[in-house]
């Protein structure tokens, strides 16, 4: 099964010259939104991508731009399609992303719930779901914030997308020379990376891996990098990957 995904945005979370590091992910004639950031909205205009062509959302983990777009985009599907997005989340995350992000703003008298909105599908962590006959994905709980659950995926056991992690060279390694995986990986260029892999850890990385990492979630100055990235890729916004 053909898996394409294209970056809605390759940037760090606070990086303005690159919309927020969320992604379309296609198989067949489905297309599910790796996470929904503040200017999620805005890049699917940007492509002109129509809110009724997203058939779900999942999402990694909890910071604004993984999760910022999402009160915008249920509005518009309420209001402009009379329909509930979609939601794929880590069943750790739903009563927190209502009660802590979403609820503020959006709960009425008549709309209680995260489900009031959303057509959520919580998902158990460390298994593999079918989100449709061409996308399984396994979530894997990774380390980013301290106590915060947080999670990478590996789609139809060929595509690892690290979402935000800190530096795990063993799991990268194990997805690239026994399970043939590609990966996606966040990639902060500056150290301290703290909360995510820097770039002068992931070039730590055996050759034979870093030839398949892709790098994505990087700040504004990343063309200052070209040609210090070892033998990993910058992965380019907008452009559509196959695998
Ligand atoms: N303990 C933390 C928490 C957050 N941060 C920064 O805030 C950003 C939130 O989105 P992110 O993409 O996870 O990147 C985080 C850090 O830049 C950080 O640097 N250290
Ligand atoms: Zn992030
Ligand atoms: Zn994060």
């Amino acid at each position: 099964m053909h898996l394409k995904i294209q970056m809605l945005g390759t940037g760090s979370a606070f990086a303005k010259n690159y919309f927020n590091n969320n992604a379309l992910l296609t198989a067949e004639s489905f297309t599910l939104m790796l996470d929904c950031g503040i200017t999620a909205p805005a890049a699917l205009h940007k492509l002109g991508v129509p809110l009724a062509a997203l058939d779900g959302i999942l999402i990694s983990h909890l910071h604004g731009d993984h999760v910022g777009g999402l009160e915008e985009i249920a509005f518009r599907m309420k209001f402009e399609l009379q329909r509930k997005p979609v939601l794929y989340i880590p069943e750790p995350l739903a009563e927190t992303l209502w009660n802590h992000t979403l609820k503020g703003t959006m709960q009425t008298e008549e709309a209680q719930s995260l489900d009031a909105y959303f057509d959520v599908h919580r998902l158990e962590e460390g298994s593999v779901h079918s989100i449709h006959p061409g996308i399984q994905v396994e979530l894997i709980r990774t380390e980013h914030i301290k106590g915060r659950n947080s999670y990478s995926f590996v789609f139809n056991d060929k595509l690892f997308y690290s979402a935000d992690m800190r530096f795990t060279p063993q799991l990268v390694t194990d997805m690239v020379r026994n399970r043939g995986c590609v990966v996606f990986h966040d990639c902060q260029l500056h150290p301290p990376g703290a909360v995510h892999a820097t770039l002068d850890e992931l070039l730590t990385l055996p050759e034979d891996v870093q030839r398949s990492v892709y790098l994505m979630h990087y700040g504004d100055d990343r063309d200052d990098f070209a040609g210090r990235t070892g033998a990993m890729t910058f992965v380019e916004q907008h452009k559509e990957y196959e695998f």
